[in-house]
């Protein structure tokens, strides 16, 4: 009975914790939907208006990416991660010269708050899509590079129906986003599929302070992610509180990043968010999928209202500089 009611408020807890993060319909865009009517854009932009400028998160159902879909793409990653350092080595973020952002990241290398340790996290970022890259062919392995572009291509399709939504948010032609958005999956654009592994954590070996990972907003205009069931996604709240946001299955987490905070001259919110340690004695393991929308590097973003709030800056230029300064010394990237 104990245990029954600690389950129960807990349950309360979270539910009540996960309502301030919105859960909105995109049936009537989903992918495969080229048109969507008036009146149904109308009603998703009211939702997605609420969403981006109250609390920057928003959860989309009936996106038409299925939970089979991240299924898979989390279970090839996982794969590859469980391979011993050396495996990962040739793959190593920075070692591939024509994108250098591309590529395996080893645990402790980021820390996306700088002022804590090194993330207890292990990455692969798929940002190039160049049928010239090298890929991991190991055993156990094959269709790792298939999974993991079919995948990126799924997240660039939503990406632009969502980036459609939020013009029409503004009152805006659909294009003052989408002809900012061109080039994702081609050498021109940062855009980049990361997927995650929080592997279990030793409590006699974390760091002080060591997160999951470190408080941080995102960098470019949106990203869209995908949870295993594990928690620990928290989403600091107007009050600087932080509440949780748990894996809702066949949903697809939506928040706004820095550089749509900017073009929109702080209507939509790029907030803080985190990924904490699981409890003491847990040791489960925890692995999410982050595709970080980026405008093409060439863009100029300027407020679109018009207003000088922020200087203009180079959407390239800025990714760059972002990324430099999560890393640890010698795992800065330069243009190429
Ligand atoms: O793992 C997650 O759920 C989110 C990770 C994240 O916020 C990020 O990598 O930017
Ligand atoms: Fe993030």
């Amino acid at each position: 009975i104990c245990t029954g009611s600690l389950f129960t408020s807990n349950r309360r807890l979270y539910q009540f914790s996960n309502m301030l993060i919105p859960v909105v319909d995109f049936a009537a865009y989903k992918l495969g939907k080229h048109e969507v009517s008036g009146e149904q854009l109308e009603s998703l932009s009211g939702e997605l208006k609420a969403a981006f400028t109250e609390v920057g998160f928003v959860y989309l159902k009936n996106t038409g990416i299925t939970q089979q879909e991240v299924d898979e793409v989390m279970n090839i990653s996982k794969k590859f991660f469980l391979q011993p350092d050396d495996k990962k080595q040739p793959f190593l973020r920075t070692s591939f010269a024509n994108s250098p952002n591309h590529g395996w990241l080893c645990s402790e290398t980021e820390s996306l708050n700088p002022k804590r340790p090194g993330d207890l996290k292990e990455a692969f970022n798929t940002a190039s899509l160049h049928p010239g890259m090298n890929w991991p062919e190991l055993e156990g392995l094959c269709g790792f590079r298939e999974i993991q572009t079919s995948f990126f291509l799924r997240c660039k399709d939503l990406c632009l129906h969502v980036l459609r939504v939020m013009a029409h948010c503004l009152g805006l032609e659909a294009e003052v986003f989408l002809n900012a958005h061109r080039l994702i999956g081609t050498e021109g654009n940062g855009s980049t599929l990361r997927s995650l592994y929080y592997p279990q954590v030793r409590s006699d070996r974390v760091k002080e302070d060591q997160l999951r990972c470190g408080e941080h907003s995102d960098y470019g205009s949106i990203t869209l992610v995908f949870q295993s069931q594990e928690g620990g996604l928290q989403v600091q709240t107007r009050s600087g509180k932080f509440i949780s946001a748990p894996s809702i299955p066949e949903t697809v987490l939506i928040n706004v990043a820095d550089l749509m905070q900017r073009w929109t001259g702080d209507v939509f919110l790029s907030v803080i968010h985190r990924v904490l340690l699981p409890p003491a004695g847990d040791t489960s393991t925890r692995q999410s999928l982050a595709f970080f929308v980026q405008p093409d590097d060439e863009v100029i973003i300027t407020c679109c209202d018009g207003s000088n709030k922020y200087p203009p800056v180079q959407a390239g230029d800025y990714l760059l500089q972002r990324l430099n300064n999560s890393f640890v010394e010698g795992q800065s990237i330069s243009h190429t």
